[in-house]
Parts: structure tokens; C-alpha cells; sequence
């Protein structure tokens, strides 16, 4: 596949040289200092594009990919204000459009395990429910995309929980994500039920930033010949 890199960065460098050692050709790579190339490409020199920029850019390059025809895997986190009104721009152009909060298989088989251990908590009422995600010093969105996924997976079976807050405990009707900023933390997150007498936890811990990239070639290998928007639960049959 020719797969443009939009975001060159921490992400968009794993996922070159994992692309070029499964035998991939790289069409181009945009970051700050050349955006303006990208309405050079178009489906006809780019099967697929990666994209892993920045809360403030990411729809935008989405948008760009999805009215000009170019498949389109996003992972970018901390923009979905805007997923409806790309899923609306897929639909509209018959585009193909992936999106993950987080492309590691370990994470989506957490989430699984996350929405199943939920289904099963609700009932007991003594145990407090609250998630942790640590990362990197240089990460710009906080609660992560993957902490507020799992807490869409847990409010789901809670009812009673009226939705999330960002570090703050002081309303006992919201899910609190607890945001924590650490050197070199590439991706840790926990969730955590508590009682009076006991805990019980589920987490994952990234040791390296190998399956996002891998989880993001798999998803453009994936969509090519699709149309339609997905995720990784399409993927994976979870
Ligand atoms: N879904 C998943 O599995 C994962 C998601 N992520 C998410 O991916 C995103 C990127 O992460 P990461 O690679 O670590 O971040 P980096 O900061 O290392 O890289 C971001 C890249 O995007 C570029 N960029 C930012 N804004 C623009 C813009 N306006 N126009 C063009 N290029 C731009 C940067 O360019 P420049 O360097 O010139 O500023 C840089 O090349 C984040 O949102 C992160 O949360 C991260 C890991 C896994
Ligand atoms: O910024 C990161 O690094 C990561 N971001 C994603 C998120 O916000 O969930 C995924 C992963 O945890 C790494």
C-alpha cells in the first residue's frame, strides 16, 4: 500500500518503519512545517492514509481524506466532538473512515474484559468505581482517549453514573477518570472498584508504542476495498 503519514511525530514514525518493513511504500509525510502539501494527494497517488496529529488538527485532516476519496484511519484523540459530523462527510462521499482511541489489540481485549467486569459490578453497590490513565509529559488531551472509551464501556452497565469528570471526585454520580503525567509513560491505565474491605482492578500497561502502529497498519490493511465507517470492534470480532 502507499500510505500517507499525516502526523509525523512519535506515533507517525513507529508506524513508517513498521510499514516499510512489511513491505509498504511511505506516499509522503505531513507535520507543522509542510501541511500546506497536503491537498497534493489525492487516491490516485495515496491507497491509504494514517493519521496521528493533534486535538486541533485532526478533523480537518479527516475531512480533507474523506471529500477527496482517500481511506482514512485516524487515531488521533481529544477532537471527537466532531466524530458525528465526520461520520456524516463518510456517509455523504461513500468514504471508507476507521476510527480507535487506542489500536493496541492488548487494549481492546481490556476493553472487553472492562464492559464484561462492568456488567457484573453494577449490581454491588458497595464498590466505587473510578479509572486512572498515566502518560508522557508531552501529551496535550487529558482524560485520554482510551480512559474516556473505558468509561463509556463501564457507564453503559451504571445507570445511576450520569456520566465522567476529569480528575474530580466530588460528585458521586460521575465516573471519575483520574489523569496523571509521568516521564516516559507511553500509555497505563486501571481501573479500579473499591470497598470498605476489598479492591479489584483491571488494567493494561503499554511497554512500547509498537501495537498502536501495529494495530493502525493492521486497520489500513483492513479498510482497503471497504467503504463505510469502523473500529476496531469490526476488526476484531469483539
Ligand atoms: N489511537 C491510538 O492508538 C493512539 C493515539 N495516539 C494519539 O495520536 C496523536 C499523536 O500522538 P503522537 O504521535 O504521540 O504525538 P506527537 O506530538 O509525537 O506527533 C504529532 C504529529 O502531528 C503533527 N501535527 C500537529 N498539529 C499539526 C497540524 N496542525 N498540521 C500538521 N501536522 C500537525 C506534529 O507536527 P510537528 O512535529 O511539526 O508539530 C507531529 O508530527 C495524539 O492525539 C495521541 O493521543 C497516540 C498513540 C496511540
Ligand atoms: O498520547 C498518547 O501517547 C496516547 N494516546 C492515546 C489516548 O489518548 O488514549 C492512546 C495511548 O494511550 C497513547
Amino acid at each position: 500500500m502507499r500510505i500517507l503519514l499525516i502526523g509525523y511525530g512519535k506515533m507517525g514514525k513507529t508506524i513508517e518503519q513498521m510499514a516499510l518493513a512489511k513491505g509498504h511504500q511511505i506516499a509522503g509525510t505531513i507535520d507543522h512545517t509542510n501541511a500546506d502539501t497536503l491537498s497534493s494527494y489525492t487516491p490516485e497517488n495515496t491507497d491509504v492514509a494514517i493519521e496521528f496529529t493533534h486535538p486541533e488538527a485532526a478533523f480537518g485532516n479527516i475531512s480533507y481524506c474523506l471529500t477527496q476519496g482517500i481511506p482514512v484511519v485516524s487515531g488521533s484523540t481529544g477532537w471527537l466532538d466532531s466524530y458525528s459530523d465526520a461520520v456524516q462527510l463518510c456517509l455523504q462521499n461513500k468514504g471508507a473512515f476507521f476510527y480507535a482511541s487506542n489500536y493496541s489489540v492488548g487494549v481492546n481485549l481490556f476493553f472487553h474484559f472492562n464492559e464484561y467486569i462492568a456488567s457484573k459490578m453494577q449490581a454491588y453497590k458497595e464498590y466505587q468505581v473510578s479509572i486512572r490513565e498515566i502518560h508522557h509529559l508531552q501529551k496535550v488531551d487529558k482524560p485520554s482517549g482510551t480512559g474516556i472509551t473505558t468509561a463509556e464501556g463501564i457507564l453503559a452497565s451504571f445507570p445511576d453514573l450520569t456520566g465522567w469528570a476529569a480528575d474530580d471526585d466530588s460528585d458521586n454520580a460521575k465516573l471519575n477518570i483520574i489523569s496523571e503525567r509521568e516521564p516516559d509513560v507511553v500509555g497505563t491505565h486501571i481501573v479500579t472498584y473499591e470497598s470498605e474491605v476489598d479492591k479489584i482492578e483491571l488494567g493494561h500497561i503499554a511497554h512500547s508504542r509498537a501495537g498502536f502502529a501495529e494495530g493502525a497498519l493492521m486497520a489500513a490493511e483492513w479498510l482497503q476495498g471497504r467503504e463505510g465507517v469502523y473500529g476496531m470492534k469490526d476488526m476484531l470480532n469483539l
